[in-house]
C-alpha cells in the first residue's frame, strides 16, 4: 500500500516519541529508539498503542527540522548527522562481499570476535588503547599473542576493505561487527558510534582473557576493563554465533551451540548440559567435554555457568531473548567505546540493520532432557524446557569462508 511513497508512521501517545520514516526507496529507518535502547525489537513490532499514518510529502519539511536529518550525498539516505552518510556505502560493500550477501556465518563470527579482541586490549594500569584498530594497525604484533591465534585470518579480511573506504581500523572493526551481527536473527540492534582516532601503539599482551583462565582470572581481567560479572556473561551471549577453528585443530568450525547462525540462547541452555564427550580428540588446553556431537564447549564457559558468581546471571538468559538482547547490546556498546571518548563521537546506530526477530523460545536439543541440566543458580530453578522431537541432536560444523 506505502510501497515506494515517503510516510511516517507516528505514535499518537505524546509520550512516545518516536517514528518510523519510509522513504521513497521504500527503506525503513525508525527514529529515536526508546525500544531498542531496551534491547526490544522494533517499534513496529513492540508499539501496541493507536498511530497514524501521515504521507510523507506534507510533513517531510516539518520532521527533517524536528529531527534535524540531512539528506545524504547520494541522494537515497538520510541520517541525523552527514557523518553517518559515509556508512551507507560501506555497510553495502560489507553486506556483499565480506559477509557472503547478509549471512550469520563464518566472517560474521570472526568480525564479532574482532571487536572483543581488540577492544580488550584496554587497562587502566597496564595500557592499551581499546578499541582503537591497534589489532589491525599493529597485527605483527597483536595477531601473535596466543589468545590471538586464528584471528589474522579476519584481520586480513577486513583490512582491504579498511583501505579502500575513509574509515579508521577501529571504527571499522566495530562498525563490521554491528552489521554482521545484524545479519543474525534473534540479535538486538547493536549501537554503533564512529570517531576513532588510529591507533597510536599495540596493547600489551596478556589482556585477553584465554578459555583455560580461572573464573577469578577472567572476572579480575574483565573487571579492570569496566566489565561486571553480569556484563560478562551478557557479553558471551556471542558464543550463540560461533565455533573454534583451534581449540581442536582436528575439527575446525565446532560451532558452541546448535545453532551458530541464530542469535538464540541456545548456547546458555547447551553449555548448562551435563558435558558427555568431545567433539574430536579431546585433550586440548582449554576444552571440556559437550554435550552434543559436533558441539565443542570450552572450559571458561563451563565454569562460568556454574560458578556461584555468574551462574544465576548465566541462567536468567537461558530462556529469556529479550534480556538477554538488551544485556547484550548495552554491554556490547560498553565494549565499541572502551578506551575512546564517548562525546567526541558521533552516533550513527540507525546505518545498522535491524535483524529479523525470533518466534519460538529455547528448547532442550532432541535426546536431551530437563534431568540433564546441571542446575547451578542457588536461588531460582532453571527454566522448564522441552525437548525437539527426533533423534539426538548432531551439529555441524560452520563451512568456512
Ligand atoms: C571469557 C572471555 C572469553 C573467552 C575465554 C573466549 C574464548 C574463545 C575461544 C577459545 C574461541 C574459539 C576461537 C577459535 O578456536 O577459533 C572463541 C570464539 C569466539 N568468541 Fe570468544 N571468548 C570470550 C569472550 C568473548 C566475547 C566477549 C566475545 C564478543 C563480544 C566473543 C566472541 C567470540 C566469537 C563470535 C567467536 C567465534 C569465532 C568464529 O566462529 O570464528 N568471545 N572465544
Ligand atoms: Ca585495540
Ligand atoms: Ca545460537
Ligand atoms: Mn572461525
Amino acid at each position: 500500500m506505502f510501497a515506494n511513497t515517503p510516510f511516517y508512521v507516528r505514535a499518537q501517545d505524546p509520550k512516545q516519541r518516536f517514528d518510523i520514516n519510509q522513504d521513497d526507496s521504500g527503506q525503513s529507518t525508525e527514529t529515536s529508539e526508546p525500544f531498542a535502547a531496551l534491547g526490544l525489537a522494533t517499534f513496529s513490532q513492540r508499539y501496541k498503542g493507536p498511530t497514524s499514518v501521515v504521507p510523507g510529502g506534507a510533513l517531510q519539511a516539518a520532521q527533517a527540522a524536528l529531527t534535524k536529518r540531512v539528506a545524504c550525498p547520494d541522494g537515497v539516505h538520510t541520517a541525523t548527522n552527514a557523518a553517518c552518510c559515509a556508512l551507507f556505502p560501506i555497510l553495502d560493500d560489507i553486506q556483499e562481499n565480506l559477509f557472503d550477501g547478509g549471512e550469520c556465518g563464518e566472517e560474521v563470527h570472526e568480525s564479532l570476535r574482532l571487536t572483543f579482541h581488540d577492544a580488550i586490549g584496554f587497562s587502566p594500569t597496564k595500557g592499551g588503547g581499546g578499541a582503537d584498530g591497534s589489532i589491525v594497525t599493529f597485527s605483527d604484533i597483536e595477531t601473535v599473542f596466543h589468545a590471538n591465534n586464528g584471528i589474522d585470518d579476519i584481520v586480513e579480511r577486513q583490512r582491504p576493505f579498511i583501505e579502500k573506504h575513509n574509515i579508521s581500523a577501529g571504527d571499522f572493526i566495530q562498525f563490521a561487527g554491528a552489521v554482521g551481527v545484524s545479519n543474525c536473527a534473534g540479535a538486538p540492534r547493536l549501537n554503533f558510534f564512529v570517531g576513532r582516532p588510529t591507533a597510536k601503539a599495540p596493547s600489551p599482551d596478556l589482556l585477553v582473557p584465554e578459555p583455560f583462565d580461572t573464573i577469578t582470572d577472567i572476572l579480575a581481567r574483565m573487571g579492570d576493563a569496566g566489565f561486571s560479572p553480569a556484563e560478562v556473561v551478557a557479553l558471551l551471549a556471542s558464543h550463540s554465533v560461533a565455533a573454534a577453528d583451534h581449540v581442536d585443530p582436528s575439527i575446525p568450525g565446532t560451532p558452541f551451540d546448535s545453532t551458530p547462525s541464530i542469535f538464540d540462547t541456545q548456547f546458555f541452555v547447551e553449555v548448562q548440559l551435563r558435558g558427555t564427550s568431545f567433539p574430536g580428540t579431546g585433550g586440548n588446553q582449554g576444552e571440556v567435554q559437550s554435550p552434543l556431537a559436533g558441539e565443542i564447549r570450552i572450559q571458561s564457559d563451563h565454569l562460568l555457568a556454574r560458578d556461584s558468581r555468574t551462574n544465576c546471571a548465566w541462567q536468567s538468559f537461558a530462556n529469556n531473548q529479550a534480556a538477554m538482547q538488551s544485556a547484550f547490546k548495552a554491554a556490547m556498546l560498553k565494549l565499541s567505546l572502551l578506551g575512546q571518548d564517548k562525546a567526541k563521537m558521533i552516533d550513527c546506530s540507525e546505518v545498522i540493520p535491524a535483524p529479523a526477530s525470533l518466534k519460538a523460545g529455547a528448547h532442550l536439543p532432541a535426546g536431551k532432557t530437563q534431568s540433564d541440566i546441571e542446575q547451578a543458580c542457588a536461588t531460582s530453578p532453571f527454566p522448564v524446557l522441552t525437548a525437539e522431537p527426533g533423534p539426538a541432536t548432531s551439529v555441524a560444523p560452520v563451512p568456512p569462508s
